[in-house]
């Protein structure tokens, strides 16, 4: 099957946003086009309409080719859990949690058959494949076990690009070092090389091509500017860097940055919101004063919790919460809310059982089953009768907590499926288990004006639409500047 292949030079050289941008471009040239990342390891993930779990990079790129995602796209997902651990899901399906160590004995075969089947069932139903490499292709010691790169690259013949982050320095060093570094007939494949991230005067860059293209032989076939994060980073070490662009907001949300924080993707509509500051606030700062705290998904809950205690930030947010503060948990978070958690397996990490927050009255037990599911439901808060979608994606199993305080007239089921979440009656805390929740504009707006009218503000109006719509202008965007800086012809199949 005809395929292009994208690798950089180093990790956030940004291959995503690369690989997103070329599969709209193609796909609007009329390619029946899709994504495929032979394995990722992420802890934002996306579940199919089949519930299968994926990269939600994939699913980005997915979206950007104009195609539904599907589990083929990326076959092998890694969750990291702690202590060199990872989750590990096949096919969209966890299918066990190993330490980095034995993941080449027990998966290295298992997971190249994969990555060749999803291939082969891409190739029934597309013309070309825009594939994406994982870190660099040149990690010597890692190369034999390398499912992502240079292999699959070799397995379709794919016409590779080669891509370097000029903006943190050292961009002709890695170009140069990392085809030293190939072999041969992996060399051959690199067709073209795409200087990313550029944000100096481009007339003193010509010079650099010059030579970087009689060195090595292999055309510089774009120079893409600095773009603004569109997008949200792929793993919690982004979040580090990441810094907001926004000055101050009318509203300001904190999101509690979690050390196994997962699906933070969850947050990227209220961070388009442009009323809304969202901080990201780690365990070990000062809590402030925000209009809501957000306790997103964990993929290791308890030790999460653990932290939030140990660090003073769980007591921050019941006192937070005890003055009237808006609390809201999204799925790991909101099984923090709860009254006791309990790993009795030690599925994502010690076994044991531990005290929560006790804002919402529920206790979770986390099993070795994985619920991964697209939902669709109708809202009872904070307006009755909206259509919201999402998917959820835990092992945890919530059930109220049989005391005085779970009268039913101290908490609301949040949708018609009440397994799914759990408002307080004084309406300020809540919790879900639905990622994805505030891509629903309506709904995300009728929660942020609640937070507005607590602050005197005026309501916005709430018949927005889908953040998938202005996740469409995005990629239009992005494709656009990719599109006239980038020489796509030579790489293009015929
Ligand atoms: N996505 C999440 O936040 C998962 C929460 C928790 N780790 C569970 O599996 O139940």
């Amino acid at each position: 099957m005809k395929a292009i292949m994208v690798v950089g030079t180093t990790s956030h050289a940004g291959k995503s946003l690369l690989s997103a941008a070329i599969c709209r471009i193609l796909a609007r040239r009329g390619w029946r086009v899709a994504p495929f990342k032979g394995q990722n390891m992420a802890l934002n993930s996306y579940v199919t309409t089949s519930g299968g779990e994926i990269g939600y990079a994939q699913a980005v790129q997915a979206w950007a080719a104009g195609v539904t995602p599907t589990v083929d796209m990326n076959p092998i997902l890694l969750k990291p859990q702690g202590n060199m651990t990872s989750q590990v899901i096949l096919k969209g399906k966890a299918v066990g949690r190993v330490s980095a160590t034995d993941y080449y004995e027990q998966y290295f075969e298992v997971g190249w058959q994969a990555i060749t089947e999803s291939l082969q069932h891409l190739a029934a139903d597309f013309d070309l494949l825009v594939c994406e490499g994982a870190g660099s292709p040149a990690e010597i010691n890692l190369k034999h076990r390398d499912l992502t790169n240079m292999r699959v690259a070799k397995h379709l013949n794919a016409s590779t690009l080669l891509v370097v982050d000029i903006d943190r320095g050292g961009a002709f060093a890695h170009v140069v070092g990392t085809l030293e570094l190939l072999e041969p007939e992996e060399r051959a494949l690199i067709r073209g090389i795409v200087i990313n991230k550029f944000r100096g005067q481009r007339s003193l860059l010509d010079s650099g091509i010059q030579w970087l293209e009689e060195r090595t032989g292999i055309p510089v076939l774009g120079v893409i500017p600095w773009i603004e994060e569109v997008f949200p980073a792929e793993d919690s070490l982004d979040l580090l860097e990441r810094k907001s662009h926004k000055e101050q907001g009318e509203l300001e949300i904190a999101v509690i940055r979690l050390p196994r924080i997962s699906n933070f993707t969850d947050f990227d509509p209220l961070e388009a919101e442009p009323s809304v500051l969202l901080k990201y606030v780690s365990p070990k700062q000062d809590l402030g004063h925000p209009d809501a705290v957000i306790i997103p998904g964990s993929k290791t809950t308890i030790a999460d919790l653990l932290i939030l205690q140990r660090t003073g930030m769980a007591e921050a947010i019941q006192q937070y919460a005890a003055a009237g503060g808006t609390v809201l948990g999204i799925c790991g978070g909101f099984q923090m809310l709860g009254k006791f958690l309990a790993d009795p397996e030690g599925v994502e990490g010690e076994a044991g059982r531990f005290k929560g927050l006790s804002l919402l009255p529920i206790q979770t037990v986390i099993t070795g089953q994985k619920i991964a599911r697209q939902r669709q439901v109708v809202s009872n808060f904070p307006q009755v009768g909206l259509p919201v979608a999402g998917y959820e994606i835990h092992q945890g199993r919530s059930r109220l907590v049989e005391s005085p305080d779970t009268a039913p007239n101290t908490y609301q089921a949040l949708f018609d499926d009440s397994s799914l979440g759990l408002v307080d009656n004084y309406q300020s805390v809540w919790g879900t288990y639905l990622h994805g929740i505030f891509d629903n504009g309506a709904w995300r707006r009728a929660w942020l004006n609640r937070l507005r009218q607590q602050r005197g503000l005026k309501s916005l109006p709430t018949g927005v639409s889908n953040y998938r719509k202005q996740r469409e202008m995005v990629l239009n965007t992005l494709a656009a500047i990719v599109e006239a800086n980038l020489d796509l012809t030579k790489i293009l199949p015929s």
